[in-house]
């Protein structure tokens, strides 16, 4: 056995809800995982926040669990890669190690109110040319101020040079090297507000807008490259980094321009590869970083649905037509179609390409024929249709039309909804044999920055289909579906008055 066939690469996926460590061989298979859940805060209604020392914590344990599981040491890790819940904002004191407040997670939308005023004074285009972004209390930015400007005394301790910002990803370098590295990758500081894509570099003029000591913020590195060294973990390099959306489209290896690959999850994130400039959205996208490996940064158009996977869940725990997730597709297969009905799952408002946060969710087209199959069925319809919308917005801001769609995700195992999507797209949707496509990427980041894989090319040998799913619906019916889905959505638009 040759010294990469004894060696592997150990992946930690920081999540929203979740720390999870996937050890992976050198064909890329997952050979042992652990996974543990951390509390959620939820001190005011829009807040959400994570102990850090929680992530810590967890990230640690779930790695060690992994390892012992395995029945390996250490020193079979060729390298670690870190990938991580983006735009999550931590501020720490740099001499203490404590963090001078709880995590602000990317859905807490206490600086939502700023962001308004932000917007009237005309600076949204200019934000968008230098980051790809939007102004929203999603990115880090308004979060890092908010800390600055409520927590007592750290913005005077910030201003003297105490107090570091980070994402989950620079929080966990920190930690893992006791303190020696302070840094981030590009991926992550593309979804901070405050990092210019084109240039490449924190935004002087944009640290200026929201009021942050340029001094606070990480050294920006490459996604593929040795960071630091774990030193509690066998002092194993650190070697790759990237946010998990970015991680995942590096896992199903879309490295081409117009590879794409949609990931459902609790929400549905669909992200294409578009090649070596930035594509600035007219259709309400993001633009951000892809991943940047030795010299060369690939950048990616990105969408989000606020509500995915999440749709099962409420038909689970709010309407208990079901008792597990997997359930749904029982209850769906027992009617034909979706019987006229429509659901359009606006819980908390629509993401990309809408962006209304007043939508609320609707169901339309019921009948006394309607059954609990048909609502299952119209659920599982709106996630794909959702995914529809952000696919239609990337051809038109690219001009590029995918050969086919890369799922991942825990919703994809569910053959009804893929079986639909590709029904509903114009290419086939392929379903991988690993689903741990995020914890993959990374995992492929760090192997390629210690040679442990030579190059994509390489990689491209371990990204294996499992299933192609082919449209089996007529065009004609295919328009009638998506203009009745179109309908159903104008119809609950900003209906909320709070
Ligand atoms: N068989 C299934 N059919 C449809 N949705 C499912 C199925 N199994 C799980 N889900 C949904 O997938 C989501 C969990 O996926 P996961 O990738 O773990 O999410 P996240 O990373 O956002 O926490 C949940 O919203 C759940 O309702
Ligand atoms: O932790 P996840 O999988 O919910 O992903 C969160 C995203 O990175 C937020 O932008």
């Amino acid at each position: 056995m040759g010294i990469k066939e004894e060696k592997y690469i150990l992946a930690m996926d920081q999540g929203t809800t979740s720390s999870r460590a996937i050890i992976f061989d050198h064909k890329g298979r997952s050979m042992a995982s652990a996974q543990k859940e951390f509390k959620q805060y939820y001190p005011k209604p829009g807040w959400i926040e994570h102990d850090p020392q929680e992530i810590w914590y967890t990230q640690v344990s779930v790695a060690a669990e992994a390892i012992a599981k395995m029945g390996i040491s250490e020193s079979a890790l060729a390298a670690i890669g870190i990938t991580n819940q983006r735009e999550t904002t931590i501020l720490w004191d740099k001499q203490t190690g404590k963090p001078v407040y709880n995590a602000i997670v990317w859905q807490d939308r206490r600086t939502s109110n700023y962001c308004d005023t932000l917007k009237e004074r005309g600076i949204q285009q200019k934000v968008r040319e230098k980051t790809g972004l939007v102004i929203d209390a999603y990115f880090s930015a308004t979060k890092i101020k908010w800390i600055l400007d409520n927590v007592e005394g750290v913005r005077e301790r910030a201003e003297a040079g105490h107090i570091l910002f980070g994402t989950v990803d620079s929080w966990l370098i920190w930690k893992f090297t006791n303190g020696k590295k302070h840094v981030t990758d590009v991926t992550n500081a593309s979804r901070t507000l405050l990092y210019n894509i084109n240039t490449l570099e924190w935004d002087m003029e944009l640290l200026e807008v929201f009021d942050i000591p340029e001094s606070i913020l990480p050294e920006v590195c490459s996604s593929s490259e040795v960071y630091g060294y774990a030193e509690s973990l066998g002092h194993v390099p650190i070697a790759g980094v990237a946010g998990d959306q970015q991680a995942a489209l590096f896992g199903q290896l879309c490295t081409e321009k117009g590879m794409v690959k949609n990931t459902y999850g609790t929400g549905c994130f669909l992200v294409m590869n578009t090649g070596s400039k930035p594509v600035p959205s007219q259709n309400n996208l993001l633009s951000t970083i892809a991943w940047k490996i030795g010299d060369r940064v690939d950048y990616a158009i990105e969408g989000s649905v606020f509500v995915g996977g999440a749709v099962v869940q409420w038909i689970r725990d709010g309407l208990h037509l079901i008792k597990d997730s997997a359930e749904i597709e029982r209850l769906a297969r027992t009617v034909d179609d979706n019987g006229g009905v429509y659901f359009v799952p606006a819980l908390t408002g629509l993401g990309a390409p809408h962006w209304d946060q007043y939508a609320r969710g609707m169901m339309i087209g019921l009948t006394r024929g309607t059954t609990a199959g048909h609502i299952a069925r119209a659920a599982l319809e709106s996630i794909c249709f959702q995914s529809l919308d952000l696919i239609k917005a990337m051809e038109a801001d690219t001009e590029l039309k995918p050969k086919e769609l890369r799922v991942d995700g825990g919703a994809v195992v569910n053959n009804l909804l893929i079986q639909f999507q590709s029904d509903i797209v114009d290419f086939p949707v392929v379903r991988p044999e690993t689903l741990e496509t995020t914890a993959l990427g990374v995992a492929q980041l760090a192997g390629l920055a210690v040679g442990y894989w030579e190059s994509i090319d390489e990689l491209k040998e371990n990204w294996r289909t499992e299933t192609v799913f082919e449209s089996k619906l007529a065009s004609e019916k295919q328009s009638y579906l998506y203009r009745k889905w179109t309908k159903a959505l104008e119809r609950c638009k900003e209906w909320a008055d709070d």
